[in-house]
């Protein structure tokens, strides 16, 4: 099909090597090529040929993603994958923007079999686990309790005599629920997304299960009943942890995945007059579609970017423990914890500002946003909901302040609260991306201190500090989320400080989005900056100013930017965002697709000739 002229247009502008850039997105050019082979390798096998998805009912949807899961696992033994990263390129060119029904078997069950399963239990279970011999799932939550843990009530009463546990949930409110990839006992009923997968109740009566069925890398349970503790106890919660640190980059993907649809869309959208018979500009020329979508280039980039660097933060961390060494599982926790929040928070809002973007079109599935958006938004509940997680996060803010006092150091991810930062001097408006990560790094500092104060002062007057926390925890939670901002600032800096040396001309274009990424989290806590003193009226005023005049430099990139990002048509799934921008055409092809247009209009009929019998 031939390229739409504004998309063609659009590719022959740009300064900088989209290839290149794609080939730093994904780790190298060997990565990009692999990819490739691997989408390939699905694309063009029938197996994974299918109807179209959103057209499908809810049992359809399951029974077809079944089908189509089942295909991946398939594949990905039969090409010996190991990577995550290939294997999810594989499971993402088969699903559709769907989540696939054995997703909660890799990430939630064998995970932790990995974790925290001894020799003996790897061998039993983790390698027929591991073959999707053995398929599991993960029940934690309860009708009555997920974020609370320490509240469940499925109880496992160790039986002595037989050496087994005896597990019950003895009230309606333990009831396992939520469960993904629970097969057994019941489906919880449709949902508003993840309808790929069948999140199950399971009700436990005297289930009995062998003693040696508790996972025991960590703690154990000898013959005669003793617990013996994990050396960390945290370490139980390490399963959860995997998730959560994967989560980061679960965000970019599916931001980029909004945002590459958007952005071409607006290239090919022309809508309205600017000037009175010029024609129709494009949508992408206005100034408020740009200050919707350049902002979200910039995240989606700055979110990729700390999200690989959390999988590698994590891994490392994860081989430390293997080896016995515990003193970076806190700080891992609360990275994952603040950016698992953070950016699944902010994606979705992304998602949704990406869809109105497009207007009408943009609410019809053939766009896929809508879907992209019900399968994304789960990530801000599940795996740990955003305001649990965030608190998490402030709680070990505040155990920093103390530390300071005290003279302990800091772990690395927090060393800049220990650093004095002078007020910035008159910022002219091309301000450059270090000045903005510091502007950032000191409004964390600050909020940080300003909220201690607070929780100290409660601490005092109570003497509990659950009851001092829960007096703050709205600031609690913004403090954790401006520590994740600088966190996430400081990645993104650092990665373009690094790309800016190896290949000049991607890293100035990043360097461009870093700013709109600094400028535009500055701007919305212009507040902070005007009351901590750090900045005046005319310096918020030049930032402004110094938006609107990056979004001039990013316009003629904007395109090629998203084109970088590198998705298939068929991985991405929308008519909106092809990458041959033939928006109209196919919309009218799918439309008229639809089943709905195919099946008879006796219905139609049978209840509007009662109408006219009724004699209006
Ligand atoms: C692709 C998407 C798939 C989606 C599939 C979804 C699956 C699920 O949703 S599975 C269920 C997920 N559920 C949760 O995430 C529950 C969230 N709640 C909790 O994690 C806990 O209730 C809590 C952490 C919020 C509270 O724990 P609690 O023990 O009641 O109290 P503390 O806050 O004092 O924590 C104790 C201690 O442990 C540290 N810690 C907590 N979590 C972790 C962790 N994951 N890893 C390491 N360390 C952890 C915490 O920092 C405290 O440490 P100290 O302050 O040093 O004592
Ligand atoms: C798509 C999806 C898939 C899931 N898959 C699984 C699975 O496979 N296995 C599994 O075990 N679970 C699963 N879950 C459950 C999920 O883990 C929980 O829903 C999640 O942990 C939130 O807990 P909750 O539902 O009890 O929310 P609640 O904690 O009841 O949250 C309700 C409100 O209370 C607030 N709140 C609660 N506690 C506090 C507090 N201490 N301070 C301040 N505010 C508070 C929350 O911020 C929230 O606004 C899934 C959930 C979803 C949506």
């Amino acid at each position: 099909m031939p390229m739409n002229p504004d998309l063609e247009k659009e590719r022959q502008g740009g300064t900088f090597d989209v290839e290149q850039l794609t080939h730093i997105l994904d780790g190298g050019r060997d990565k990009t090529l692999k990819r490739h082979f691997l989408e390939q390798e699905v694309l063009k096998d029938p197996v994974f040929r299918g109807p179209d998805t959103r057209f499908l009912s809810r049992e359809e949807l399951f029974g077809e993603l079944l089908r189509k899961h089942v295909a991946v696992i398939k594949k990905t033994q039969e090409l010996s994958i190991d990577d995550i990263n290939e294997a999810s390129t594989i499971y993402s060119a088969a699903m559709n923007n769907n989540v696939g029904p054995l997703t909660l078997h890799s990430v939630a069950f064998v995970a932790p079999l990995d974790l925290m399963a001894d020799d003996e239990q790897k061998k039993k279970w983790l390698i027929p686990a591991k073959k999707y011999e053995i398929i599991g799932c993960y029940a934690q939550t309860e009708l009555g309790h997920g974020s609370f843990i320490r509240g469940l009530e499925t109880r496992a009463d160790y039986d002595v005599n037989t050496q087994q546990f005896v597990l019950n949930t003895p009230t309606e409110t333990a009831i396992k629920w939520w469960v993904g990839g629970c097969v057994a006992v019941g489906d919880i009923g449709p949902k508003f997304g993840f309808g790929g997968v069948d999140n199950g109740y399971l009700c436990l009566n005297n289930v009995r299960i062998p003693r040696d069925n508790l996972l025991a890398k960590t703690g154990k349970v000898l013959e005669d009943g003793t617990y013996v503790k994990p050396e960390n106890p945290k370490v139980v919660y390490g399963s959860m942890l995997g998730i959560r640190a994967a989560l980061p980059k679960v965000g970019a993907y599916n931001l980029s995945k909004a945002v590459t649809i958007a952005i071409r869309y607006s290239c090919v959208r022309h809508q309205s007059e600017i000037k009175p018979g010029c024609g129709e500009p494009q949508v992408l020329d206005y100034q408020t579609q740009q200050h919707k979508l350049f902002p979200l280039l910039a995240t989606a980039y700055a979110f990729h970017t700390v999200g690989v660097w959390m999988l590698d933060f994590h891994s490392t961390v994860m081989n430390e423990i293997n080896e016995g060494h515990y003193h970076r599982l806190a700080e891992d926790h609360v990275l994952a914890a603040g950016l698992k929040a953070v950016i699944n928070w902010k994606t979705h809002e992304g998602i949704e500002i990406c869809r109105f973007s497009c207007g009408g079109h943009g609410y019809s599935l053939a766009s896929s946003l809508p879907v992209i958006y019900v399968n994304h938004v789960a990530n801000s509940t599940a795996e740990g909901e955003t305001v649990i997680l965030l608190l998490q996060t402030a709680v070990y803010l505040m155990k920093c302040v103390i530390d300071l006092e005290q003279g302990t150091p800091l772990d690395p991810s927090v060393a800049y609260l220990d650093q004095s930062f002078s007020k910035s001097e008159q910022w002219c408006s091309d301000v450059d991306m270090h000045s903005l990560l510091k502007a950032i790094q000191f409004r964390s500092k600050k909020f940080t201190e300003y909220v201690s104060s607070f929780v100290k002062k409660e601490l005092m007057a109570t003497g509990n500090q659950q009851l001092a926390f829960n007096k703050h925890k709205v600031i609690l939670v913004e403090c954790a989320k401006a520590h994740t901002e600088a966190v996430i600032m400081n990645a993104f800096v650092t990665k373009v400080d690094e790309i800016l040396q190896s290949n000049p001309s991607v890293g100035k274009v990043l360097s461009l989005l870093c700013q709109i990424y600094g400028v535009t989290e500055i701007l919305a806590h212009s507040g902070d900056y005007i009351q901590y003193e750090y900045l005046r009226k005319i310096d918020l005023d030049n930032i402004q100013d110094q938006l609107f005049k990056l979004y001039t430099y990013i316009r003629p990139e904007a395109v090629l930017l998203v084109d970088a990002f590198d998705f298939h048509d068929e991985v991405l799934k929308s008519i909106l965002g092809r990458y041959d921008g033939q928006v109209y055409e196919n919309m009218f092809k799918w439309a008229k697709a639809s089943p709905f247009n195919k099946q008879d209009q006796g219905t139609f009929r049978k209840y509007i000739q009662q109408l006219k019998q009724a004699k209006l």
